[in-house]
């Protein structure tokens, strides 16, 4: 069978500056597949190039069998997308928005009155179907847009950050959504994201950073890859605490977040042993298994956060001496 995404060296340069710097990826046929990394490492940048919405520098793609730059209208024919900015008319009733969409796919007539319903049914807004787009909730639109991307029966579906700026309940009635759909439709999903609990529903993950991918593998087996939960202590002396943790067993304890943080193979095993051994009073102990936080951490050395901050503050300062020019 095909792999639904497959890209080698697949690069995109603005100038001097490499968004994506020649990423290899092969997404496989049915998979939900999960872009995570923290803002500006490229996720966008790379999504837009498979859907054929901005033109590699190096490299390619093949999106649904089809080349992303030689074939851009077969690719486009076979894919959905739903993006992070609406395009829907608010104006129009959701059934509007689908039928113009359906036009423009060139959806069977035959076909769409069926589809029209499965996919409204679907997201949950049938009963909704005559309703003007402008009197829906934030994650009305997206759902609405989740079945419009899906409408012209696409074989792979295009999400960008599907949950960004909608509340928990929404997000997690979106990914039912998502989930639901990977269940009834012969699809393969390809999303975004930078929330960590979301990336863990994926079949497999791709963790973006600078525009590299550092990691590739299913949710789990990254995880495992860290090999060492995560404990966290909080005494009164915290560098006397870890110069006891560092000579009584042997491991490297840094502060974080107020706490003394720390990894170790088998927390369960181990906490027995501090409580056991630890020779200044404890205030409270938490151990955690791997998240795939620890994994971004693990390979980059800082948390998505962190990163996500300090880019932030690298484009304050960038804006700062761009003004400070003029
Ligand atoms: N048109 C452009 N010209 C110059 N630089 C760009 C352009 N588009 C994106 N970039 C830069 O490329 C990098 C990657 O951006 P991209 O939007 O792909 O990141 P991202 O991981 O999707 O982040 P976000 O979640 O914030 O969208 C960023 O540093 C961004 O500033």
């Amino acid at each position: 069978m095909e792999q639904a995404v497959e890209a080698v060296g697949l690069e995109k340069r603005y100038g001097e500056f490499e968004a994506v710097r020649g990423i290899d990826l092969t997404v496989r046929t049915g998979e939900i597949f999960g872009f995570l990394g923290p803002n500006g490492a490229g996720k966008s940048t790379t999504i837009s190039m498979l859907c054929t919405l901005i033109r590699p520098t190096g490299g390619s793609a093949r999106v649904a069998g089809f080349d992303v730059t030689t074939q851009r209208d077969a690719v486009r024919r076979h894919i959905g997308l739903v993006f992070q900015d609406t395009t829907l008319d608010t104006y129009l009733s959701a059934e509007r928005n689908l039928r113009l969409h359906a036009e423009l796919y060139g959806v069977p007539r035959g076909l769409l009155d069926d589809r029209l319903r499965s996919v409204l049914e679907m997201v949950g807004l049938w009963d909704r179907r005559s309703h003007k787009v402008r009197t829906f909730s934030g994650g009305m639109k997206r759902r609405l847009e989740i079945a419009r991307g899906l409408l012209h029966s696409p074989r792979v579906l295009f999400l960008d950050e599907p949950t960004v700026g909608l509340d928990p309940q929404t997000r997690s009635s979106i990914w039912r959504y998502i989930r639901e759909l990977k269940e009834a439709e012969d699809i393969t999903i390809f999303l975004t994201t930078h929330y960590m609990d979301e990336a863990e529903y994926c079949d497999r993950i791709a963790i973006m950073d600078s525009g590299q991918i550092i990691a590739l593998d299913t949710p789990e087996a990254l995880k495992a890859g860290v090999g060492l939960d995560r404990v966290r202590i909080e005494t009164d002396d915290h560098p006397a605490a870890i110069a006891a943790l560092s000579s009584l067993f042997g491991v490297t304890a840094t502060v974080s977040e107020g706490a003394v943080t720390f990894g170790v193979p088998n927390g369960e095993h181990f906490v027995p042993r501090l409580f056991a051994e630890f020779p200044l009073p404890i205030r409270a102990v938490n151990v955690a298994r791997p998240s795939l936080d620890d994994v971004f951490l693990s390979y980059t050395g800082s948390t998505i956060r962190d990163a996500e901050a300090s880019s932030a503050e690298k484009f304050r300062s960038s804006a700062f001496v761009r003004m400070g020019r003029r």
